[in-house]
């Protein structure tokens, strides 16, 4: 459906996303994640059709729409945008926001397609109100609606719920999934919410300094993380210097780890990574203290630093009350 290709793009003298390559199939949820001014929306506007290509193609549905010397204009490109503060216009109501797009349909046929979006994303009922009568995510809904209603071929999202409560993001991520799988929508969201990602996306791409450093599922982004920078931006935890042993294991201060843990070739050597929940507190173990404690409802993360100050984090049960400089006992968890 989208597949992008060697894509490079700029402003000015600078190179701003630098030989970007991800393919999204029908029907799939894509997000592009990572940390502020690392490329993501400049991308997503050249899919749009808002920025050129320096080097590399995009293509949609097998058609080159983005090349060096070929750019077709956004609105020939059939694609709905979905922004971060909704941009719904205040002087429509529901009906006639959601309608927009829908100019070449007989008024009847629009009236049906409306009705058929406000119930797809659960508004039926609200289309003769206002935009300032409606909650964020009622409003963030309807923008949705809007733009799935001419049926593009692809709807690119720009952090669509930043504009919401951060208790609300999850769930309503997680909503707007459901919305999407069933319009069997493709989609490219770009957030620098990790939680956002993982709630609504099928594959996440990792994005640094204007490079994509992986694209995989949530599973492997967390799991197996393909560079540092992913595994610092992706979830919790520490690198940890390790030494190869003779049988391809690595021997930490902690003890030794299997040959397949996440390890990284740092200019200070070897580095693995450790979980929070790659780390135990035992009774016999190393020594190390407590620096900050963080309530996560079923358990505790409590970042750590051992004697030569070396930062590590565990996950601790609701038993363990420590707080600030005590001195704990860790060890591996043992199902590494
Ligand atoms: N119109 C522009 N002219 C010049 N530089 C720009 C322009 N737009 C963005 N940039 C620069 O390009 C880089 C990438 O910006 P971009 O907006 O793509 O990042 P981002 O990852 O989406 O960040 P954020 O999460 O903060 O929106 C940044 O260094 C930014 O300052």
């Amino acid at each position: 459906m989208l597949e992008v290709k060697n894509v490079s793009l700029g402003y000015g003298a600078t190179t701003v996303v630098q030989n970007v390559s991800l393919r999204l199939d029908q029907g799939e949820i894509g997000c592009l994640l990572g940390p502020s001014g690392c490329g993501k929306t400049t991308l997503l506007r050249a899919i749009a059709g808002f920025e050129p290509v320096r080097a590399g193609h995009i293509d949609l549905q097998g058609r080159t729409v983005a090349a060096v010397a070929q750019r077709v204009p956004p609105q020939h490109r059939d694609i709905g945008m979905v922004f971060q503060d909704h941009a719904l216009f205040p002087h429509l109501t529901v009906d006639g926001n959601v309608g927009f797009g829908l100019q070449q349909l007989s008024k009847t046929e629009r009236a049906a397609r409306v009705q058929e979006m406000l119930e797809l994303v659960g508004l039926q009922g609200m289309g003769q109100r206002w935009p300032h009568e409606l909650s964020g995510g009622q409003q963030q809904r309807v923008a949705l609606a809007r733009a799935l209603a001419p049926k593009p071929r692809l709807l690119l999202m720009d952090e669509p719920f930043s504009s919401l409560d951060t208790t609300m993001r999850e769930s309503i991520a997680r909503e707007v999934r459901a919305i999407l799988k069933h319009a069997k929508a493709t989609a490219l969201m770009v957030t620098h919410d990790q939680n956002e990602a993982f709630a609504m996306a099928d594959n996440v791409g990792v994005m640094s300094h204007g490079q994509l450093m992986q694209w995989g599922n949530a599973v492997q982004v967390y799991c197996a993380p393909a560079t540092q920078e992913v595994a610092r931006f992706v979830g919790e935890g520490a690198l940890v210097p390790a030494q190869s042993t003779p049988g391809g294991q690595w021997q930490t201060a902690l003890g030794m780890l299997p040959a397949g843990h996440p390890h990284f070739q740092t200019e200070q050597g070897v580095q693995v990574l450790l979980r929070p929940e790659h780390v135990r507190l035992v009774e016999q173990g190393v020594s190390a203290q407590v620096r900050e404690r963080t309530f996560r409802g079923s358990h505790f993360v409590l970042e750590l630093e051992l004697p030569d100050g070396q930062p590590i984090m565990a996950k601790a049960s609701l038993n363990a009350l420590y707080g600030s400089c005590d001195i704990v006992r860790i060890g591996l968890a043992a199902d590494l």
